[in-house]
């Protein structure tokens, strides 16, 4: 605590995803308070940034205020990057084992995983973005299966599904991202 006069943001997280929302209260609060809006946002194809883009005008303009919204990919070398933007509906359709049987063919399993942050201040208002990457790569399912492909993502050893909350915000592709964010709205508080 800085006293009580302690500038503070507030942040209006628009997600549909419950265990985003949970990791990015974790990481961001207290000093940057999150509150959050469920929309069902429609995501258009393309890139990572202009989906998350796209996504982020939406949002803006449907909650007419500032907003900030995330989108995750993840993306297997071997494959150019796909599943990309699009592994919500892979993890849907083929589940972990499928997420393994794409990769049967090569020898390479890395992936990356990647999480970009885009933040609006309002409708009409051009968004940031603020990108985390975490490299790793694919394995048979090990640790509870919480959240999304979590058993399925090992770093340094690790499933992201084997770690603690901490331990994987530390080294996550959300966490670097917003470490980005954190700074960008530390800057924003002094100037
Ligand atoms: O409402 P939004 O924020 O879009 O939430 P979503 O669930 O639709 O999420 P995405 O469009 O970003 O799709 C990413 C997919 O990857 C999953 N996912 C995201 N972050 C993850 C993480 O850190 N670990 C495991 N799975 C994750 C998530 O559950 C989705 O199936
Ligand atoms: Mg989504």
């Amino acid at each position: 605590m800085t006293g009580p006069i302690a500038a503070r943001h507030i942040v209006n997280f628009i997600t549909g995803n419950a265990g985003k929302l949970g990791e990015v209260k974790a990481i961001l609060e207290p000093a940057i308070q999150v509150e959050s809006q469920t929309l069902d946002l429609i995501e258009i194809q393309g890139t990572l940034e202009e989906v998350t883009l796209d996504k982020c005008r939406r949002a803006a303009d449907l909650i007419e205020g500032p907003v900030l919204v995330e989108d995750t990919c993840l993306c297997f070398n071997a494959l150019n990057g796909l599943p990309g933007p699009y592994i919500k509906w892979f993890m849907k359709s083929i589940g972990h084992e499928g997420l393994n049987n794409l990769l049967a063919a090569y020898e390479d399993k890395s992936a990356k995983a990647v999480c970009t942050f885009a933040y609006s201040r309002g409708p009409g208002h051009e968004p940031i973005l603020f990108q985390g990457i975490t490299e790793g790569k694919i394995v048979p399912p090990r640790g509870p299966p919480v959240f999304g492909w979590d058993p399925v993502f090992e770093y340094e050893g690790k499933t992201y599904a084997e770690m603690d909350k901490a331990e994987k915000n530390k080294i996550s592709h959300r966490g670097r991202a917003l470490a980005k964010l954190q700074e960008w709205f530390a800057k924003e508080m002094t100037s």
